[in-house]
């Protein structure tokens, strides 16, 4: 470990080079971990994810749902993929988590978008999370419950591909350039039946969303 990260108790940067990728391994116990993936599977209203592709709406047998902080406790619309979405309330659970995932990352965050993947047959493409309301390379931490599932990295022009194993209970937190030079997916596979919750904690960037 670099003495920086030493000194700031941050897990070693997985990526080589063009951005900052810190896994933090497992953050909680396995119990806690299975008690929030009940609760969150119990208690979020989830949504299949729509998207519009070449004209056409699509949606995804992945459920979504979307979490931020408004000034006035009214939904927020925030539109990507083509499709405007509206946020829903952050639950005790869900503010917990932040919280927890806040300290651990010394950063902020004021939205959360999370991931129902009803198995391994479920995953998320190559992308990058370059929203044009999300704050200029900021911090995004991505905190995994239920199935362990393998995550990749592939760099936009080397095509270097970089690939981990999430666990239940682990933290990953992208930032600095990571968005602009990588995508990243969640690959399909047929190796996992169990289902896997992932939330996804972000800033927005709009005098709309209070900062937290
Ligand atoms: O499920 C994951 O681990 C990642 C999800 C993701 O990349 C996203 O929501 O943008
Ligand atoms: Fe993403």
């Amino acid at each position: 470990m670099d003495l920086f990260s030493a000194l700031l108790d941050e897990p070693l940067n997985i990526l080589p080079t063009d951005g900052v990728v810190n896994y933090y391994g497992e953050i909680m116990p396995l119990s806690d971990s299975d008690f929030y993936f009940e609760r969150l599977l119990n208690t979020i209203a989830w949504r299949c994810d729509q998207a519009l592709v070449f004209g056409k709406l699509i949606e995804t047998k992945r459920k979504v749902a979307w979490c931020a902080d408004t000034v006035d406790g009214k939904p927020f619309a925030y539109t990507y993929s083509g499709v405007t979405k509206h946020s829903i309330a952050f639950t005790q659970e869900l503010l917990t988590l932040k919280r927890l995932v806040e300290q651990h990352s010394n950063e902020s965050y004021n939205s959360c978008l999370l991931n129902l993947y009803h198995s391994g047959e479920e995953g998320m493409s190559w992308h990058s999370d370059g929203e044009q309301d999300l704050k200029k390379n900021g911090a995004i931490a991505s905190l995994s419950f239920g199935a362990e599932r393998k995550f990749a990295f592939k760099h936009k022009r080397s095509k270097q591909v970089i690939s981990l194993q999430l666990k239940p209970g682990s933290l990953l937190v992208m930032k600095g350039t990571t968005q602009q030079h990588w995508l990243h997916r969640l690959p399909p596979t047929k190796k996992v039946s169990e289902p896997r919750i992932n939330l996804t904690f972000r800033t927005i960037d709009t005098p709309e969303l209070k900062q937290s």
